[in-house]
């Protein structure tokens, strides 16, 4: 017979070798800068909030149209891309799930990942991918593909940072299965149950680490031994953030040498990544390369405006003659973002308000009020800078500029800020508010990126006419 092994230590002595791990490679738990600050401090939100919201603001598939980079570490390893969803050899009714998603053909990140993630025999893969480019749908893809329907058990593990997405998840992998009866799921979520004692028989589990991790340890309703494929989605937040990070280094644990271990994410940071090569054998590793291209079609402009005041009547003029489409605009603080939506709702503007000041239900409420088009302008802050998506979104104002804790300019979310608009082709045009003091952080932007960002007198109507034109 078989040892038998006692898994509160076995888990612990896992947690010490791990600890140690993570120290070496120093993770940080969570940059100071993403806590929920004062008042006068930057409003910002934690990676798990930006990728929810992320995820609802955004509609329809990104067209990626930067490069990706693709690693192997084992030049043995197949790599080649499909240009058709029938090219992957799928089971039919997997297809005809595909077709009635209305999928025609594979995202970029699709074609470079699928043959990857659906090899035999199974290859890891870690994957960065922007929001919205298709990389649920290409891990709910395989992890339907690789279930054993007539083995009754669970097979494939799905972690996501939060209730909310492991549903979304589940949502994808039920229409892409639809003509699939036979697959069957499970959430390990908030509210869902198993009665002790029992065995799931259901191949596809989506959850959350913390109740995983009961269910699979505490419980033992399922054997984490028989994954044979592990999905760890928004990895960077799943790896980087305390809490999270145990839970799902010690589900990783348990799982057999043979699981295939699928790692997606938006963003990685550079130890965050560093880490995922050392828990993840052999992996081909697809990245996105950086963004430089996303401002060809973004319009840059500055005005000059003294004070907040001269700044308010730019923007309402800039607004009231370009008046199509939708308008983000950008604060620093929560306390500047809630004086001008109040000062535009004053003026007869339907604008809408999304700081950190809203819980994350509240903000969902707002960005669907303002995708659905209730309100024209959205007044924010950081909170969603990494979140814009929205096709109707002509122009993003920076009211300030975004500078980092040294108040020197911040490259990575100016970029982010304005680049989700001017998508598709389509003409974007993002208007920096400066003034003396502001003037050289302008310049450093534009340094950075080597584009030029133009000057624009805010009271002249029609040079306003001629850059939306
Ligand atoms: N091949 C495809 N053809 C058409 N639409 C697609 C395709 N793949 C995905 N989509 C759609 O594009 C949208 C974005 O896809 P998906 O959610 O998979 O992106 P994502 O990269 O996972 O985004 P995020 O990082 O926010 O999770 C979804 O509405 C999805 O239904």
């Amino acid at each position: 017979m078989a040892e038998k092994i006692d898994w509160s230590k076995y888990v612990q002595e896992q947690d010490t070798a791990l600890t140690t791990e993570v120290e070496k490679i120093d993770i940080k738990e969570e940059k100071k800068k993403d806590e929920p600050n004062k008042e006068s401090a930057a409003d910002e939100a934690s990676p798990a909030e930006v990728s929810l919201l992320t995820k609802i603001i955004r509609k329809g598939l990104v067209s990626n149209k930067n490069d990706l980079e693709i690693q192997r570490q084992n030049p043995n390893s197949p790599l080649h891309s499909v240009k058709t969803f029938e090219a992957l050899n799928l089971n039919p009714n997997l297809l005809k799930g595909i077709y009635d998603m209305g999928f025609n053909a594979p995202s970029k990140i699709q074609e470079t990942a699928l043959p990857t993630l659906l090899a035999v025999p199974s290859q890891n893969l870690i994957a960065q991918s922007q929001s919205g480019t298709g990389k649920t749908a290409a891990f709910v893809l395989a992890m339907l593909s690789k279930v054993d329907s007539t083995k009754k058990y669970p097979q494939v593990l799905c972690l996501s940072p939060t209730y909310e997405l492991a549903i979304q998840t589940g949502e994808v992998a039920a229409h892409m299965a639809k003509f699939c009866p036979e697959i069957e799921m499970k959430y390990a979520v908030r509210g869902e149950e198993v009665p002790r004692g029992s065995k799931l028989t259901e191949h596809i589990i989506i959850g959350t680490p913390g109740k995983v991790m009961d269910w699979a340890l505490k419980f033992r309703v399922f054997d984490l031994k028989k994954i044979i494929v592990f999905v760890l989605d928004e990895a960077d937040v799943m790896i980087a953030q305390q809490g999270h990070q145990d839970q799902c280094i010690r589900i990783h644990k348990e799982l057999g040498p043979a699981c295939q271990m699928m790692f997606f994410s938006a963003t990685y940071e550079n130890d965050v990544m560093e880490f995922a090569q050392a828990i993840v054998k052999n992996p081909i590793i697809i990245r996105l390369k950086r963004e430089e291209e996303s401002l060809d079609n973004i319009q840059q402009y500055y005005v000059m405006c003294p004070t907040q005041d001269h700044k308010y009547k730019a923007l309402t003029n800039i607004y009231g003659t370009v008046g199509v489409g939708q308008a983000i605009i950008f604060c620093h603080t929560r306390k500047t973002a809630n004086w001008l939506a109040e000062k535009m709702s004053r003026d007869g503007h339907a604008v809408a308000v999304l700081t950190g000041d809203l819980t994350v239900e509240q903000r969902i409420n707002v960005l669907d009020r303002f995708r659905g088009g209730q309100e024209k302008v959205l007044i924010t802050t950081n909170v969603l800078s990494r979140g814009i998506d929205i096709e109707q979104v002509t122009i993003v104002v920076n009211f300030d500029l975004p500078v980092d804790q040294n108040g020197r300019a911040d490259c990575d979310t100016y970029l982010h800020r304005i680049g989700r608009t001017g998508r598709f082709g389509k003409h974007g045009i993002a208007i920096n508010l400066i003034d003396s003091s502001t003037k050289h952080i302008c310049k450093s932007i534009e340094e950075h990126f080597n584009r030029k960002i133009n000057f624009l007198n805010a009271e002249d109507c029609d040079e306003i006419e001629k850059i939306a034109a």
